[in-house]
């Protein structure tokens, strides 16, 4: 990256699975300005109201290990049997335009980009007021099966076990009161010039 640009800053979302990532993400998308949404490569199958291009890039195992021997990925993880990853293609370019760019990733991959950024890269961790809670929302989202949903729980403790790694962490217990106060930290770090 060129010396002396003003870059971007990488505003990292993690989250154990139904805690509400998405719901705050788009509301946060719709509300800051200048910040775009980094979307992803999966092989899951796409959920009911999912769009090509728009949550993620969609691809088969092949396609996918196909773009990890091209080196096409800045990051990757395997989870739940299937490939999630961000794609070089355009990152770097975007961020060099001073572009904000939010990024919905698991903790190994929030931890990975803040290793390559540094200070570019803000980690925020969205916690579920219990795993109650989580497995409720999980199931009132009901675009994962019964064998999904539990997959999703028992990989909530590791994720919940790196939120110390973060620079923000907040509860989504009432909705409104997180989306508020993760757009506070979010306008407060995009407003800080990086080096
Ligand atoms: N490391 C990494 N994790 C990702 C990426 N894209 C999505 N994830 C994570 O993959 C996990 C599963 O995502 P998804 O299947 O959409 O389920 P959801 O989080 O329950 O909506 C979540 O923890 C996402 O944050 C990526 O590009 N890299
Ligand atoms: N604060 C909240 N209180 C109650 N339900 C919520 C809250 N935030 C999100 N939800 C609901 O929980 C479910 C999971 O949210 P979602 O944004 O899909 O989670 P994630 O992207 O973290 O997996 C959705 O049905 C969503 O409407």
């Amino acid at each position: 990256m060129e010396k002396g640009t003003t870059l971007g800053k990488l505003i990292v979302f993690s989250a154990p699975s139904g805690a509400g990532k998405s719901t705050i993400a788009n509301r946060i998308l719709a509300e800051v300005p200048n910040l775009y949404f980094s979307v992803s490569a999966t092989t899951r199958k796409m959920r009911p109201g999912e769009q090509e291009g728009h949550e993620y890039f969609f691809l088969s195992k092949e396609e996918f290990e196909q773009k990890i021997a091209e080196k096409r990925f800045i990051e990757y993880e395997q989870f739940f049997g299937n490939y999630y990853g961000t794609l070089k293609d355009k990152t770097d370019e975007r961020l060099e335009k001073g572009e904000n760019l939010l990024f919905d990733l698991d903790v190994k991959g929030a931890v990975n980009l803040k290793k390559l950024y540094g200070e570019h890269a803000v980690l925020i961790f969205i916690k579920p007021p219990s795993l109650e809670a989580l497995k409720e929302r999980l199931l009132k989202r009901s675009s994962d099966s019964i064998a999904e949903i539990e997959n999703r729980l028992e990989r909530a403790a590791f994720e919940l076990s790196f939120a110390n790694q973060f620079d923000f962490e907040i509860v989504n217990d009432e909705l409104e009161t997180a989306i508020q106060s993760i757009k506070a930290f979010i306008l407060k770090s995009i407003q800080q010039p990086s080096k």
